[in-house]
């Protein structure tokens, strides 16, 4: 048997006083994932969502509890519902607040005040904005916090960075544009893995080759961006011999700003959108 993951630093207030996880989907399960990896003993961990399904017995088997009521204390709740479900969600934890309990919510568009009128006075809750890469250990987090959770936000840190870098942010209202740039913004990079493909079968290619070569490039480039320590103009120039391909194919994507009219655009709806579900 594989020895138990020794706990990450800053873990420690929620392998001794409990975590609670409201939604483990897509999302909060990615998040759970990361925290067992990252040493959460299963026996800390209380998850409350309706329709686990068959993840409910790998979670128990792992000591973790599953079910509708939560305990009457933990050290940290993680809000991880869609923001349309928080007002049916929200009640089966709100006795938990209080001084003493991180709330963490996940949920796009919805602002602190939105848990600051239904959780006890002085609860400290810190919004935080994930996205998908966390299933890979390689997500990024951004943190703000409301006034109490300002002491708090070394345990939120901890908890999103089992998953991934975490940024603080500055104000609450950056929370729009970060939600649309790195929460919406791994989806962007999976339609450019479409986009590329299409564009290889319609220069003649079979299908499954023009997708693996798309999706190889695109995590490839990824994964160089990653690890380089040059800017990403740098690399795009690295690639654009005078006079080649690339500079061809480039001069149709910028060309006129096109890309970054388009990537303009994309983030401003997402963004708006997220203003609109905080109400
Ligand atoms: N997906 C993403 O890329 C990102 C998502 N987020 C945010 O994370 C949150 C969750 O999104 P995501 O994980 O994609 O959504 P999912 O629908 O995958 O996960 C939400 C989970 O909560 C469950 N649920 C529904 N009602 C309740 C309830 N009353 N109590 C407890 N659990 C409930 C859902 O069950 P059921 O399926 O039956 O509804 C589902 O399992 C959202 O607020 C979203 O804005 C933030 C950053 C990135
Ligand atoms: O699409 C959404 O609303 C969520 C928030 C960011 C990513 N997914």
């Amino acid at each position: 048997m594989s020895e138990p993951a020794k706990l990450a630093a800053g873990l420690e207030p929620v392998a001794a006083g409990g975590l609670v996880l409201l939604g483990c989907g897509k999302m909060g399960g990615a998040m759970l994932d990361g925290w067992f990896a990252a040493g959460l003993p299963g026996a800390a961990v209380h998850v409350v969502d309706p329709a686990l399904g068959e993840r409910a017995a790998a979670l128990t088997a792992r000591g973790a509890r599953c079910g509708l009521k939560p305990p009457d204390s933990a050290a940290a709740v993680v809000v991880a519902v869609k923001p349309q479900l928080l007002a049916e969600a929200l009640p089966a934890v709100a006795p938990l607040a209080g001084p003493r309990t991180l709330f963490m919510s996940i949920a796009a568009g919805a602002p602190l005040s939105y848990f600051e009128a239904r959780l006890a006075a002085g609860t400290p809750i810190v919004r935080a904005m994930p996205n998908t890469p966390a299933a890979v250990g390689r997500g990024v987090t951004a943190l703000f916090a409301n006034a109490p959770g300002k002491a708090l936000t070394p345990l939120a840190e901890a908890l999103a960075g089992a998953v991934g870098e975490t940024v603080r942010l500055e104000s609450e209202a950056q929370m729009d544009a970060v939600t649309a740039v790195s929460g919406s913004g791994p989806a962007y990079v999976f339609h450019m893995i479409e986009a590329l493909a299409a564009a290889g079968v319609a220069e003649g290619l079979p299908e499954e080759l023009a997708m693996r070569l798309a999706r190889a490039t695109v995590t490839g480039a990824g994964e160089l961006a990653h690890g380089s320590p040059l800017p990403a103009s740098a690399l795009r120039e690295a690639v654009t011999s005078p006079a080649g391909t690339t500079a061809a194919g480039l001069s149709v994507l910028m060309g006129d700003g096109a890309l970054i009219d388009l990537m303009r655009r994309t983030v401003a709806a997402a963004a708006a959108r997220s203003r609109e579900l905080g109400g």
